[in-house]
């Protein structure tokens, strides 16, 4: 059996899939809503007009999550460190796999790198690359990384996370995997905001190009290995979120260059990620002016055209 916490877009859409092969506790925070998911199989909220498989229970309570071996953590990245010491005993012999993408505002880690320190003998996963719940959710075909440090861990890992639709390459650089998820999320604001504005589909491409650029220097910086950021963790999810519209952190961009308001719940992580990422990078002295324009747009210091009109402005260079 196999446990996922968190029931919104991406925890249940991983528990649908592998509930082609196996039973699945999804486990949501919310009694009220555990039950009305539980009642109308289906998560009308996040995941509408996808019919739960009957290998699915929902529940609110965490005993039900006993009897899993692994459990995959889909939940905001903001929010791990809390739900991970609030259940701290019940996860403490059990394989743990982050799903979740971007940076902890307050410590600056990565979801492995947290769940490391609240949880310090275990070899925690991280699950990501470039997917959208609703795709795996109808099991379209879709390739993740999933990345551990520890080789047996993940090899043991691979097969049993692994569906008919959901094919998983294995990484033992996890850093690189955790950077390349949490920053494309930077660079989807920033495409998001590049087409809002009119500035058109090649302005596009040089910020996808010049954003991997940013990535890659961050995440080198960190330790990242060059091979895993142009993988499907860095690269290909780079790609997918920096040009689709079904993408949260993508539409998010295209707001803020209309000065409009977000006023939906869904999670949006490249936020709080250009913060963190903005941060480290300062004391670094790393270089990332497409995430500090970000960060300024965001905090409402500039607009986004003044921002583009910045990015224009900076010193001619080699590539
Ligand atoms: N939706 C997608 O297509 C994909 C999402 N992800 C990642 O998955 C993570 C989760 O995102 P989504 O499921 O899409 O977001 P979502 O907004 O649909 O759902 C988040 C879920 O986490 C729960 N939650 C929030 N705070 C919590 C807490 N303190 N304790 C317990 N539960 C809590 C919410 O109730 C909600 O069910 C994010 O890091 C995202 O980047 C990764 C790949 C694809
Ligand atoms: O991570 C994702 C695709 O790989 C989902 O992107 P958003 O969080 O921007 O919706």
């Amino acid at each position: 059996m196999i446990g996922v916490m968190g029931a919104g877009a991406f925890g249940t859409a991983l528990a649908i899939s592998l509930a082609s092969k196996t039973d699945v506790i999804l486990w949501s925070r919310d009694a009220q809503n555990a039950d009305h998911m539980q009642n109308t199989r289906e998560n009308r909220k996040r995941l509408p007009n996808v019919a739960l498989p009957a290998k699915i229970t929902i529940s609110a309570d965490t005993d039900a999550l006993h009897s899993a071996d692994q459990i995959l953590l889909a939940v905001p990245m903001q929010q791990l460190s809390t739900i991970a010491k609030m259940h701290r005993t019940i996860l403490s012999d059990k394989d743990l796999i982050a799903c979740c993408k971007g940076v902890d505002l307050q410590t600056g880690k990565g979801p492995v790198g947290m769940l490391q320190q609240i949880f310090p003998t275990s070899h925690p996963s991280i699950l990501t690359g470039p997917s959208f719940a609703a795709d795996i959710a109808r099991g379209l075909p879709t390739a993740l990384t999933l990345a551990n440090a520890d080789p047996d861990t993940a090899l043991r890992l691979q097969p049993i996370l692994s569906t008919d639709t959901l094919r998983l390459y294995i990484s033992h650089d996890v850093i690189g995997a955790e950077l390349g998820g949490g920053l494309k999320n930077i660079m989807a604001i920033a495409c998001g905001a590049t087409i809002g504005a009119g500035m058109g589909e090649s302005a596009r491409a040089a910020i996808i190009t010049r954003g991997f650029a940013e990535l890659r220097r961050f995440a080198l910086a960190q330790g990242a290995q060059a091979d895993t950021l142009i993988g499907l963790s860095g690269f290909g999810d780079l790609v997918l979120t920096c040009t689709s519209d079904k993408s949260r952190n993508y539409r998010f961009g295209q707001t803020l260059a209309k000065d409009a308001t977000w006023s939906s719940d869904e999670t949006v992580e490249g936020v709080t990620t250009a913060r963190a990422v903005a941060k480290t990078a300062a004391n670094q002295g790393i270089d990332m002016p497409i995430t500090k324009a970000i960060v300024a747009v965001i905090e409402h210091k500039i607009t986004v055209k003044d921002a583009i009109d910045a990015l224009l402005a900076r010193p001619l260079k080699k590539e």
